[in-house]
């Protein structure tokens, strides 16, 4: 996705800063910045025009000191190996920072989705999974959705390698439909968490998120649950876009035609209110709060000037370049971190997880309120350490956070 590695120098460029603002021994760096494995696989898969066509894929596993491997699969056409790893380190904060037992993971496949028939995709995620099956486990590393997965993905996924097992194994992947071992919640999880971090930023600016608008850029999985979510907590969401386009409308745009759109119900274009066809006008409009939540570096030196928000929440992984960052915190405009922001999916993935290794099952009720809690929890502890060092953006906190955790493990179990 990212030209030659931009992303990954991003992610690093921020993980060096962490570690040198914690006062974390360089060999710390040389360890963090490096994925202690990388797999990489070839899916043959034969085409509804009865030719194969060999699709290149990737699990990177990047550090498993706090537990085992976890993160997404993404089938996106552009995908890099660079950018795979950039995620992976995401992953490995992303956890560590939620407390979570978990360490950093993520896979790609090279593929662009909406382009295979249903079988198709079937074929190519069963390879998949087979692929990667010597390295994966529910006590080893749990691989989940991302960009263009989703849990009949996941679903095809854990049938694959129960059969290769021989026996039911419902913790190797999460986000699976309720039916086969899933959570009903883990639909919204990411969105969620999305908007129960905005509201607590809300909370603590303006005491509350009731009125305030909201603009967002990417209304896919987690960008339309996070409409859902803070229209019901009591916001206004005024713009949004997809690939499609854009929608800005200042009365507001009801989350449930949103959701239509992620459904694929209606065309972006439908929505009422101004349209254009660039996809990034929700970037650039007056809102107190935007999310992007498509893919990332959409803000970047070339384009913050634009952004006229009060309060960014990261819902895609690396939305904000550093250079971009930089300029927002100098404008007063708190920018909350990826790694904080959208770990509502991995939480859920979490409380799946431990319901899947105890065939146990909670309700949605009782599985929101814990999400909520955990996310809430999560928030506050940075922005109170945030408010003490506001010298450091949002997202510097968060990481040293996140590393003085794996630190600490790394120290006790000897390997630093
Ligand atoms: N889904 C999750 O559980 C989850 C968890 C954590 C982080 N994320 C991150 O959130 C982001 C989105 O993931 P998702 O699962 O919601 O994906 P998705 O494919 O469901 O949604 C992405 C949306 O963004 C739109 N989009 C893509 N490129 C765009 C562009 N240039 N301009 C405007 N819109 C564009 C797409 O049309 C789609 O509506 C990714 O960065 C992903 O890594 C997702």
């Amino acid at each position: 996705m990212a030209e030659n590695g931009k992303f990954l120098s991003y992610v690093l460029q921020n993980l060096k800063r962490g570690v040198e603002l914690g006062g974390f021994p360089e060999d710390f760096y040389k360890i963090i910045s490096k994925p202690k494995r990388i797999l990489q696989v070839s899916i043959p898969v034969k085409m509804d025009n009865g030719r194969y066509e060999v699709f290149e894929g990737y699990r990177v596993q990047h550090c498993d000191v706090l537990g085992p491997f976890k993160g997404g699969v993404r089938f996106h056409p552009e995908v890099t190996l660079a950018d795979d790893v950039a995620l992976a380190v995401l992953m490995t904060l992303k956890n560590s920072l939620a407390g979570l037992p978990y360490g950093g993971a993520k896979g790609a496949v090279r593929v662009d989705p909406k382009k295979l028939s249903q079988r198709e995709l079937e074929e190519l995620s069963r390879g998949y999974a087979r692929a990667i099956a010597p390295l994966i486990g529910d006590v080893v590393d749990i691989p989940a959705p991302d960009v263009g997965t989703n849990a009949q993905i996941m679903a095809w996924m854990v049938d694959e390698y129960s059969k290769l097992k021989g026996y039911n194994v419902p913790g190797v992947f999460t986000s699976k439909p309720p039916e086969l071992w899933g959570n009903p919640v883990r639909e919204y999880a990411t969105g969620f968490g999305v908007a129960a971090a905005a509201k607590a930023a809300a909370d603590k600016l303006w005491g509350g998120i009731e009125g305030r608008t909201v603009a967002i850029h990417g209304a896919g999985n987690t960008g339309a649950w996070a409409a859902y979510w803070l229209e019901k907590m009591g916001a206004k969401i005024v713009a949004v876009s997809n690939t499609k386009g854009s929608v800005f409308n200042k009365v507001g745009i009801p989350a449930d035609e949103i959701l239509k759109v992620y459904t694929r119900e209606k065309s972006i274009l439908e929505l009422e209110g101004e349209k254009s066809e660039s996809t990034d006008l929700p970037l650039y409009v007056e809102a107190d709060v935007l999310i992007p939540a498509a893919i990332e570096n959409v803000i970047r030196g070339d384009n913050v000037g634009g952004v006229r928000a009060r309060v960014v929440v990261e819902g895609a992984n690396g939305p904000t370049t550093p250079e971009a960052e930089r300029v927002l915190y100098q404008r007063g405009v708190l920018v909350v971190p990826d790694i904080l922001a959208n770990a509502g999916g991995v939480v859920m993935s979490y409380l799946e997880w431990v319901e899947n290794l105890q065939w146990y099952i909670w309700d949605e009720e009782e599985t929101r309120r814990r999400l909520e809690s955990i996310m809430t929890t999560n928030f506050n502890r940075v922005y109170q350490r945030w408010e003490r060092e506001k010298q450091w953006t949002m997202r510097d906190v968060a990481i040293v956070t996140a590393l003085e955790r794996i630190y600490k493990t790394m120290k006790t179990r000897g390997w630093i």
